[in-house]
């Protein structure tokens, strides 16, 4: 595939990444300083970075963190520009890792390591939607098998509704439907046991249907082992961190129904070494997949299937770029050293391997954006 499609920036007035910056960041802002008491330096430095993002120049970083040198390199080409020139992408991942910095999260003092954003990932795993979401796991014992395939898939593929930072602006729509692939797709792609890795998204109810769908992978034998790649650090908001992988866990076992076994053997999974718990560095990068490194792209290749979680992770994928919406999706990820299979509700403006009557049915309303649809792709190593 020629890399020829347009890259999405946050520019354009009135699109979908300008709101990004101009609407979403500041509630998200207003939010991080209400959950925590952060001083009036630290709400200065989220005013100022508000400020820059959304009207100056990209600074580099000044603060001494341990990826301060890694930041350096993934953000040297753009320091001195305009934010409203910089890809969407590279923008919103920059913002966030200056969020930290901002709220002290890097340096010795009271906020050090403190996530500016557990408080709404502790309240969205409490709530109430969340409760019934982990109650109807009571139903998965009584299930014929192939309709607990297509339980745990959809559990995992509609958990990745429940975005904190889509909430702030969106608000969630009904979930209307996949606009490609499903359950049967994706347990197509699982031949013969082996490594599966999943690279997860959100925390909360998104990662407790993460955590059901690794149960199933074992306990079918579909795995032999699954490695949970999380975010080093908080990210995005709602994205999980190895400190949420525990939460959520203690979360589960404490719950009643078959969410605490589910959560119970996922435990022993990890004491037994059958689950391991990741947190590369690249998870957090600013760049597409294509531009994952060596150790990684090593850990991927053996794996019987990948699964990428989510938004984010399937922009990274398939590239932050304004593809045709039919563009293959085995061509998009042909570099992919696995085979991968991509589990997402919508929240932004990138898509492809649809089918021209589905592009068609689906019109120009704001089906891309809205989180109403949902997608199961999947693909093998070219
Ligand atoms: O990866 P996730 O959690 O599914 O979604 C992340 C997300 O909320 O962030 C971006 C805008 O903030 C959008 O691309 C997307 O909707």
């Amino acid at each position: 595939m020629g890399i020829d499609a347009p890259v999405i920036t946050i520019g354009e007035p009135g699109s979908f990444a300008w709101k990004v910056f101009h609407e979403r960041h500041p509630a998200m802002i207003e939010q991080v300083c209400a959950a925590t008491p952060y001083g009036a330096e630290v709400r200065s430095r989220l005013a100022e970075l508000l400020c820059e993002t959304t009207t100056g120049a990209v600074s580099p970083l000044d603060d001494e963190a341990p990826d301060h040198d890694r930041w350096t390199a993934w953000t040297s080409e753009w320091v001195g520009e305009r934010w409203a020139e910089t890809p969407f992408l590279w923008a919103e991942s920059y913002f966030f890792r200056k969020l930290l910095a901002a709220v002290g999260y890097f340096e010795p003092g009271p906020w050090c390591g403190v996530d500016p954003f557990a408080p709404m990932k502790s309240a969205e795993l409490r709530s109430d939607a969340t409760t019934a979401t982990l109650k109807a796991f009571d139903a998965l014992p009584g299930l014929a098998p192939d309709e607990r395939d297509a339980a745990v898939v959809r559990a995992a593929v509609w958990g990745n509704q429940a975005d904190l930072a889509f909430q702030l602006s969106t608000g969630i729509s009904g979930a209307a439907g996949l606009v490609s692939g499903g359950s049967q797709e994706f347990w197509s792609l699982f031949d013969a046991a082996g490594p599966v890795h999943l690279v997860a998204d959100n925390s909360a109810g998104e990662l407790a249907a993460d955590l059901a769908l690794i149960d199933h992978l074992l306990t079918t034998g579909r795995a032999d082992r699954v490695v949970l790649h999380v975010k080093p650090t908080p990210y995005y908001v709602s994205d999980a961190t190895p400190a949420d992988v525990l939460g959520v866990l203690r979360h589960l076992v404490e719950l009643p129904g078959e969410v605490s076994a589910i959560g119970q053997r996922v435990w022993d999974g990890l004491r037994d070494g059958l689950i391991e718990v990741r947190a590369h560095p690249f998870f957090c990068a600013p760049l597409d997949y294509r531009a994952m490194p060596d150790d990684l792209r090593e850990e991927f290749a053996p794996a019987a299937v990948t699964i990428l979680k989510g938004d984010l992770n399937y922009r990274r994928l398939v590239g932050d770029r304004f593809w045709p919406a039919t563009t293959p999706f085995d061509t998009a990820v042909s570099y992919f050293p696995s085979p991968v299979a991509a589990l997402r509700v919508l929240k932004s403006e990138v898509v492809v391997g649809l089918d021209d009557a589905t592009v068609a049915e689906l019109g120009e309303g704001n089906w891309r954006t809205s989180g109403s649809h949902a997608l199961v792709q999947t693909a093998r190593p070219a």
